[in-house]
């Protein structure tokens, strides 16, 4: 059975009346009726997104465009839906420790705001470049949308190795990041917040540099540190987010609780670490660990506080994860091929391809990190009937409580640690069973299920918003 097409969206009564099926611009012939379409490429970026499949925003819109099949929505609404907003690329030069010059390419791509601010992280790493940004900003726009917080979709990307530099030269590359896009960033319009290597230290920054110069604007980011006007539960909302859905996932699947469940996590930064320690904590067995240095693998279950501990110790008191006394040193590629009852990739992109797909023994896929499965490589989990729990809902706790601190800061308040947690609760089991009756009645894969879901909300605010 096919989702409901547009017209089924366009409600009577709810406002856009003007626009009746039929004579709305959306139905009009471009030819006799031409429409000004919102989505204006900055011409400051000369490179226009590319959809090949072979670029990291081409592999997204797969995806997209899978959901989009089952929606039936004429062709100008499609391709304002497949189209980034804004993109910016600008170069920042610092003065490194050294008293070299650096420079340092950072981009920002703003996707879509038909559902309030543009939102999502910046993140600090070697691959960072404006195909990776555009996708990642267009995971935002839906993932915002699954989850129903107002805010649209961005992602930005600072090109460098953060582990070649100090703690000085992030702060000042962060404060130039500011300087470069203060006009087109801010409480109302553009919200910045965690990304890989950009924690709470760079949301201060950001938040102090901005505040120089449009005054007390804690609004401006999310992801600061609980005294400088952050929120309670922030530092571990994905990670928690992830179990909370796991949680959701193993009921409705009728697999059972998680306790006893063995789980392999690949990454162990905010979101990994996080996400073992909650799974940990509620019963499950972590079987295996990898990160950026390696992994690790115990068949009893990893002692994960005590491995928290260990890697963020310094020699002599701790280490990498494969210097942890409680278990075997393993590769990431071996972990991937460790039987288990649920596998979380909570890095980087494209981790799980289609040259190891078929070799993943895992009962079910959770998605912590955004965009961990390539396409090729979801078809064949579909085939194998291994059951994926998509990156736009299963990685959506981070953004739901920036969401709340973004709520707290505009009212000047803050809100008691219980109160997000219960909050985030309700927001990711809501969130599940809407994604969840989709699947059932449309017997659709719950990625494509998610997409149709943050296709429609999208969708519904660009036509009560209008168009001209
Ligand atoms: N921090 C957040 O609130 C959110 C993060 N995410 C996603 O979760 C993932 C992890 O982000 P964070 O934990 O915040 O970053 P992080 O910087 O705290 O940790 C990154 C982890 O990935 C590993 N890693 C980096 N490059 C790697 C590579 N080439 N191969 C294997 N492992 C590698 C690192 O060793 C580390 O364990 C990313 O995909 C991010 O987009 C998604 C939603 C929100
Ligand atoms: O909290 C935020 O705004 C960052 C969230 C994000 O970048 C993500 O969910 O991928």
């Amino acid at each position: 059975m096919h989702a409901p097409g547009l017209a089924a969206l366009l409600r009577p009564g709810e406002g856009w009346a003007r626009h009746e099926h039929g004579t709305h611009p959306l139905f009009a012939d471009p030819e006799t009726k031409p429409v000004v379409s919102p989505k204006v490429h900055d011409p400051f970026d000369a490179a226009k997104p590319d959809e090949a499949a072979d670029t990291l925003y081409g592999r997204t819109n797969v995806f997209v465009r899978e959901a989009l099949r089952e929606l039936d929505y004429p062709e100008r609404l499609q391709k304002m839906l497949l189209t980034p907003q804004r993109e910016v690329h600008v170069e920042l030069i610092i003065t490194r420790d050294s008293g070299e010059i650096g420079a340092f390419n950072a981009y920002r791509v703003q996707h879509d705001n038909s559902r309030g601010p543009f939102k999502g992280g910046f993140r600090f790493h070697p691959d960072a470049s404006m195909d990776d940004a555009r996708s990642l900003a267009s995971l935002m726009t839906w993932k915002t949308a699954v989850a129903d917080v107002p805010f649209g979709g961005a992602k930005g990307g600072v090109r460098c190795d953060p582990s070649q530099l100090s703690e000085h030269e992030l702060e000042r590359i962060t404060r130039k990041l500011v300087q470069a896009l203060r006009h087109v960033m801010g409480p109302t319009q553009d919200i910045p917040g965690p990304e890989i290597s950009a924690g709470s230290k760079v949301m201060s920054y950001w938040f102090d540099e901005y505040s120089k110069y449009k005054g007390f604007s804690p609004a401006c980011v999310t992801g600061k540190p609980i005294s400088l006007h952050g929120t309670y539960g922030r530092e571990y909302a994905t990670g928690r987010g992830v179990y909370l859905a796991v949680r959701e996932f193993l009921r409705a699947e009728h697999a059972g609780k998680i306790v006893g469940k063995e789980i392999v996590l690949l990454g162990f930064g905010n979101v990994g670490s996080w996400c073992a320690e909650m799974l940990h904590y509620h019963g499950a067995k972590v079987i295996g660990v990898a990160d950026r240095s390696g992994g690790i693998a115990n068949q009893n279950g990893l002692d994960v506080p005590a491995l928290r501990h260990h890697v963020k110790a310094r020699p002599p008191f701790g280490g990498t994860l494969r210097t942890f006394p409680g278990g075997t040193p393993a590769a990431q590629e071996e972990l991937l091929r460790l039987p288990c009852d649920v596998l979380i990739p909570a890095s980087v992109s494209s981790i799980i391809t289609a040259e190891n797909a078929h070799e993943l023994q895992c009962k079910y896929l959770a998605e912590a990190a955004n965009s961990p499965t390539t396409p090729e490589a979801d078809q064949i989990l579909r085939e194998r009937d291994i059951p994926v729990l998509p990156d736009i809902y299963a990685s959506c706790g981070g953004v739901i409580v920036s969401f709340f601190e973004w709520v707290q800061n505009v009212q000047n308040l803050r809100w008691e640690e219980d109160e997000v947690n219960r909050s985030l609760d309700r927001k990711m089991t809501e969130c599940f069973a809407e994604i969840w009756q989709i699947h059932k009645d449309q017997k659709l894969p719950l990625r494509t299920a998610a997409y149709v879901r943050a296709l429609q909300s999208v969708t519904r605010a660009h036509i009560h918003r209008g168009f001209d």
